[in-house]
């Protein structure tokens, strides 16, 4: 349990840049992998509900090649498992009711992930209605939490905590057009103690910072650093700022 155990004991908040394998395309990639130089990035997420050209492992040995950062799978099913990765979320849709993405699932990728070598990160996953349906909820086939529904999401959070999840994961979806509110990250931070991931939809340093202030630990973002290349400092600058004045309080 390193990487959980290294982050859970640094008690830091810290920044995730999600890659979908099949987004990348080789410059910009190459160009986001060097600023992490001076922007640092504490994780790589790579992965996607649903990846038509399998390139996980070439997208990893990128990495490899321009960063020391370690590499999270965050897969849609077990044909995602790579394990040339540091890492897994192995995510239970907890706030769905499909016992396929609940349990199913993880059946069939058991004895594949014990052989990887992977770190397994138990996590509660919980996708929250942003406006739009996500890929998640359609390929899943379940109905995302109510957006403005905190104590549905703090329950929920406290159920996957008792039953031994390990990080939730409060998603908005990918490229949500507003994040995951402020009031459901503080309620889901009273209820658990576990590390909380909040990502979709962080498109600025402001909306990192508000998710950071609520009690998220780890923020993901994918789309906004795609599309805006002055995104990765904004995120880096505002995580490293945080983490100072919470040093010096
Ligand atoms: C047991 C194993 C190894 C896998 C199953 C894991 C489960 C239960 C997954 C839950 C459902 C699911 C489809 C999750 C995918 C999460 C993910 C990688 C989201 C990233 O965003 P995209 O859904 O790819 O959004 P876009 O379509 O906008 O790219
Ligand atoms: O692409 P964005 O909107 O940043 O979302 C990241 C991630 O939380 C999606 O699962
Ligand atoms: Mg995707």
């Amino acid at each position: 349990m390193t990487i959980l155990r290294d982050y859970k004991l640094s008690g830091r908040k810290a920044f995730a840049v999600l890659l979908d394998p099949d987004k990348v395309e080789q410059d910009a990639f190459s160009t986001l992998l060097n600023r992490t130089a001076d922007y640092p990035v504490d994780f790589f997420l790579v992965g996607g509900s649903l990846v038509t050209d399998y390139s996980h492992k070439e997208v990893i040995a990128t990495i490899r090649r321009h960063a020391n950062t370690p590499v999270i799978l965050f897969p849609g099913n077990p044909l995602h498992i790579e394990p040339s990765a540091d890492a897994i979320l192995l995510l239970s849709l907890i706030s769905g009711r499909n016992p396929d993405f609940l349990i199913g699932q993880h059946v069939i990728a058991a004895p594949l992930l014990k052989k990887s070598g992977l770190e397994i990160l138990p996590t509660g996953y919980m996708v929250v209605d942003s406006g739009t349906q996500t890929t998640v909820s359609y390929i899943s086939g379940t109905m995302p939490l109510p957006y403005d529904k905190p104590d549905v999401a703090a329950c929920t959070a406290l159920a996957g905590e008792m039953l031994g999840l390990q990080l939730m994961y409060l998603d908005a979806g990918s490229g949500a057009r507003k994040p995951v509110s402020t009031a459901m990250i503080a309620a889901v931070r009273k209820a658990v103690n576990v590390p909380i991931i909040v990502g979709g939809g962080i498109t600025s340093g402001e909306k990192a910072y508000e998710a950071l202030k609520a009690g998220a630990d780890l923020i993901v973002v994918g789309n906004g650093v795609e599309q805006d290349p002055d995104l990765l400092p904004q995120l880096a600058t505002v995580v490293r700022e945080f983490n100072q004045s919470v040093v010096q309080a």
